[in-house]
């Protein structure tokens, strides 16, 4: 009879002993149903040595079966690899996902799947890291039968079908990849090709690539040789620590607290069966599209006829697009739309994302307070606006709290739960639950102007028009951003949402004046140093690609490629002229540190003042929603990494030669830090708890 391996998810030796040490690498524990324990990397060895146990599995004589439930992930799918035969639950998902936490599948994974299932389907699942159900691994060859029985028995049934038949065919170490249709290096550069493209710095998908050609290339020794070196490198690599803290980061911020003591075990959320979008303009319709989605019926209220109209073609085309992507039916029936605002008597939560106009707001939030259902929960998608003075108008300021999309609303991973001073725990965690159902990331964040995102994001900006001013240009400063792994840089994504957008805030902040373009007072503004360049720009109609010109020039008014502007370049020029601003060679660590100290410096503000709970709610705002790199783990962690002592002495060193800009001066949090020995970053809310507890 033939042996199994197989537990509830994948039954394994529970011990083995042996050497655990791969030339400097440490070997985890063996497996479980999730893979790896992820708080074991970088740990001291520990647990059964995980390859040779797996090729003891592969060179056995009785024909081992897997048995597979729930999650077969990572270092566990690798060990099911090793077995003769492999039998999933048809509820049983199954995946490599190591690439998300910057390292490879370094368990024979990356040798043995692209023998099993072939080079093209194999690099799918390795360089993404997507889990498959256990129906498209039956389709992909990854499992030779799918049960919806108990998947331990029919492992049992199976092996008892297959005993005493050879098992030299069934050791996929022994196989060679199965032919690629075309040429194989054509195949992997242009692989690498797109593979680099897309990674924009990170390193694990390069590897990934690496490893799975040593599969399609060498004899499986050799190829687990290469594996072993390249997990090697990216084992003890920066970014494999910054996955590794985003992976558990993102759980964090669903364990939500606030100052006030309110916290995600203690607070019920209310049901949410029906929900209302007010506005259906480009956020409105995002919304929808995400809630309808989602799976929720969505009443959707635009009262400009002509608006409602052309809302109501694009978010069918939306939801059309959507399916045909996921593979599913399109959830036109869960939509419905009205331009009266009484279609939503009925509706639990609604989601206002008018313009951002406080007046507007005000008079919407009180025709919803009148026309509502007395329990139903008030949200406005406001970006800066004052959840608090929105909750004002309705007769009950508890059930108000902001839900802060980004766009595209229906594909940006992050939303800002924004709770005011009168929103209730109850109120909080039904947003965030909502939230969650939506597939977003959502951090509870308290209210203050810009809340979490906005407000560090005004820093950055503000350091990037500084620099233009004292000699560099959009190009220099764009280059550097990217290259530190944003998709765009700061002046690019400035031309692509629009410079009106900026320019109307700074008006309605009293810091866009007309008539002071010239002057001492020009660049001074509110008794801090101000940069009126956004706003020259704007003046001249300049505002970015839909006009074909802003910081760089499109060829046209909606031409997309930025190409530098010898215009800009002489305006610049002219402008330190004119304000006898003498140019200085700027290099691209300088854009560094200015911009991401001075953003970073607001995220020490905000936790001092309590704004955000802890580091990992900045850090996942930051690499949801602003494309902060993900395998820098976020502002917060990155600041971590660089060393607490050196960001304040940077900032201080920037602050000295720039005393106008207080963006510049380190906070009181980030002295205290430093003073307090610069704890880990996952101690730091410890730390904070305790200064606080100090004052
Ligand atoms: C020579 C070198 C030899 C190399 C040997 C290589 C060894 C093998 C390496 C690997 O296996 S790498 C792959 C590791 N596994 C994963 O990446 C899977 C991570 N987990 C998930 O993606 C999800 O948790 C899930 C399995 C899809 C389940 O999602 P669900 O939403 O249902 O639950 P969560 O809230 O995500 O998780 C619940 C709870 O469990 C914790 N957790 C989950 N997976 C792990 C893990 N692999 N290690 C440690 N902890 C894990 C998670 O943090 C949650 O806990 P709380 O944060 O809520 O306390």
């Amino acid at each position: 009879m033939g042996g199994f391996c197989g537990n509830k998810n994948i039954l394994a030796p529970k011990k083995c002993s042996g050497e655990a040490r791969h030339r400097g690498l440490t070997q985890n524990s063996a497996p479980g149903p999730k893979g790896a324990d992820i708080k074991e990397f970088g740990d001291s060895e520990s647990g059964p040595p995980l390859i040779p146990m797996i090729h003891a599995i592969e060179a056995g004589n009785k024909p081992m079966v897997a048995a597979i439930e729930g999650f077969a992930l990572g270092g566990g799918l690798e060990l099911a690899l090793g077995c003769h035969y492999r039998i999933a639950h048809s509820k049983a998902r199954l995946g490599l996902p190591e690439v998300t936490l910057g390292l490879l599948p370094a368990a024979g994974g990356s040798q043995r799947l692209p023998r099993l299932i072939g080079v093209p389907a194999a690099l799918d699942l390795i360089i993404t890291g997507r889990h498959v159900t256990a129906a498209e691994a039956l389709q992909l060859g990854i499992v030779d039968q799918v049960t919806d029985h108990h998947t331990v028995d029919a492992a049992v049934k199976f092996a008892l079908s297959v005993a005493g038949r050879p098992l030299d065919a069934r050791r996929i170490s022994s196989y060679s990849c199965p032919p690629v249709s075309g040429d194989l290096d054509a195949l992997f550069e242009e692989v690498m090709r797109k593979v680099r493209r897309g990674a924009r710095g990170a390193i694990a998908p390069v590897a990934c690539v690496q490893a799975v050609r040593a599969a399609a290339t060498l004899p499986y020794a050799r190829g687990m040789e290469r594996e072993r070196e390249l997990m090697a490198t990216l084992f003890t690599s920066g970014q494999a620590r910054a996955l590794q803290y985003s992976f558990f980061a993102q759980r964090a911020v669903s364990r939500w607290s606030t100052p006030s003591g309110a916290r995600w075990d203690a607070s019920a959320p209310k049901p949410v069966r029906k929900v209302a979008v007010i506005g259906l303009g480009t956020m409105g319709r995002g919304i929808a599209v995400a809630l309808a989605q989602a799976g929720f019926p969505v009443v959707s209220v635009e009262t400009q006829e002509k608006q409602l109209t052309e809302a109501k073609r694009a978010v069918s085309q939306m939801l059309e697009r959507g399916a045909k992507r996921r593979g599913v039916a399109a959830p036109l029936d869960k939509m419905s739309y009205s331009s009266n605002i009484q279609a939503v008597a009925d509706v639990d939560l609604v989601i206002e994302a008018v313009f951002e106009d406080m007046g507007l707001k005000k008079k919407i939030f009180q025709q919803l307070s009148a026309v509502c259902k007395p329990d139903a929960l008030l949200c406005t998608n406001t970006s800066s606006l004052d959840v608090d003075q929105l909750a004002s108008q309705t007769r009950n300021p508890e059930l108000v709290v902001g839900m802060h999309f980004f766009a595209p609303a229906h594909v940006m991973k992050l939303l800002e739960v924004v709770y005011g001073p009168r929103s209730s725990p109850q109120a909080l965690a039904t947003a965030m639950q909502l939230g969650k159902k939506m597939g977003k990331v959502s951090v509870a964040v308290g209210n203050c102007p810009g809340f979490v995102g906005n407000r560090m994001l005004k820093a950055y900006v503000e350091q990037a028009f500084f620099l233009l001013e004292e000699g560099a240009t959009p190009e220099l400063v764009d280059s550097a951003l990217e290259e530190f792994g944003f998709s765009m840089g700061f002046f690019k994504v400035s031309d692509l949402s629009g410079l009106d957008v900026g320019w109307k805030v700074r008006k309605e902040d009293g810091l866009a004046l007309p008539g002071v373009s010239t002057g001492p007072s020009a660049r001074i503004r509110q008794g801090r140093r101000y940069s009126p360049l956004g706003d020259l720009l704007c003046q001249r109609g300049r505002f970015g690609q839909k006009t074909g010109s802003g910081w760089y020039q499109y060829g046209k008014p909606g031409g997309r490629v930025a190409t530098p502007d010898p215009w800009l370049h002489s305006f610049l020029e002219e402008y330190r002229a004119q304000h006898g601003l003498v140019p200085r060679r700027i290099d691209p660590q300088e854009v560094l540190e200015r911009c991401l100290y001075a953003l970073i410096n607001e995220g020490f503000r905000i936790l001092e003042d309590g704004i955000a709970a802890g580091p990992e709610d900045i850090d996942c705002i930051y690499v949801f929603g602003y494309g902060w790199p993900h395998y820098r783990g976020g502002p917060m962690f990155y600041a971590a990494m660089v060393g607490l002592p050196k960001v304040l002495e940077r900032l201080e060193h920037y602050y000295r030669a720039h005393p106008d800009v207080p963006d510049l001066q380190p906070c009181s949090l980030l002295r205290r830090l430093v003073a307090s020995g610069s704890p880990p970053v996952q101690k730091w809310k410890e730390a904070i708890k305790k200064l606080h507890s100090q004052l």
